[in-house]
């Protein structure tokens, strides 16, 4: 479980956050969605710690990970896997290094070890046998398979995914999510998804915090979301024309 609590950022003078709190249950994946601007990627970016807040804590399973000394923010910076935007994966290295990469700067395991950690995370994500390829050899949907395998390769407890559907059709984008929610619950990771994908929300939003210009305007889950009396959440779900026929305003 991640906790972040009150959590400011402001810069140059300006403030970006404004106070953020919430819970990120472990085994669930958590979804920090909003309009553009709205801070998600600096909220994101504190709570991993590449960024500083300037008030508040961010908390991993009781630990204090933004008051904690170099070698508590280590250990847990260990544990943490990223899906970056756009897979983000080395263009020289070849699938295989690629997915390998974490467990070679990471672990002292052996190369055999590493291979067949490697094969099993490449199999879970559905991409057995494609190790020898080369990025620019694969689709955009499995450069984002190849960043998933990555991302959980040294088992990590805390995912992190920022818009995984960024550059996806929305078949793929949904085939994606749905890797995304499984993995969360089979390995009973933390998982925490920024997006303003609408589809997502409703695919595989167990807790949504949605912010606005800096503030969280509601928490909530999909089961929920419709019914939330808040006229921001309502402008972001219904600018979406199929959310206006599914769910009536
Ligand atoms: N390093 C920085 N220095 C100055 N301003 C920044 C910095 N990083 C972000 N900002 C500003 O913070 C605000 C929030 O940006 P952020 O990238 O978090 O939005 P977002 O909700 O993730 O948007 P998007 O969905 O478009 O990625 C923006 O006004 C942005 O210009």
């Amino acid at each position: 479980m991640i906790e972040i609590e009150n959590i400011k950022k402001s810069f140059d003078g300006k403030a970006v956050l404004h106070g953020i709190s919430g819970t990120f249950e472990k085994g669930k994946t958590n979804l920090i969605i909003g309009a553009s601007g709205t801070g998600k990627s600096v909220l994101l970016k504190c709570i991993v710690g590449l960024v500083k807040p300037d008030e508040g804590t961010v908390t991993y399973d009781g630990r204090d990970f933004t008051h904690g000394d170099k070698s508590l923010r280590t250990d847990i910076r260990r544990e943490i896997g990223m899906l970056f935007q756009g897979g983000a994966l080395f263009d020289s290295m070849n699938v295989e290094a690629n997915v390998m990469f974490p467990l070679n700067v990471l672990t002292k395991m052996p190369q055999a070890e590493k291979l067949d950690r490697v094969n099993f995370c490449l199999e879970r994500v559905g991409l057995a046998g494609v190790n020898k390829k080369m990025p620019s050899e694969v689709s955009g949907g499995m450069k984002k398979r190849v960043g998933i395998a990555r991302a959980i390769v040294n088992n990590s407890k805390y995912l992190f995914c920022d818009e995984p559907n960024s550059g996806l059709d929305p078949q793929t984008s949904i085939t994606i999510d749905n890797l995304i929610q499984e993995i969360t619950y089979e390995f009973d990771i933390t998982t925490v998804v920024v997006t303003h994908d609408m589809n997502s929300v409703m695919e595989i939003g167990d807790y949504i915090l949605f912010m606005h210009q800096g503030y969280k305007k509601w928490e909530g889950s999909t089961a929920t979301i419709a019914q939330a009396d808040v006229p921001e959440l309502k402008d972001f779900i219904f600018a979406n024309k199929l959310m206006r026929t599914m769910i009536k305003k």
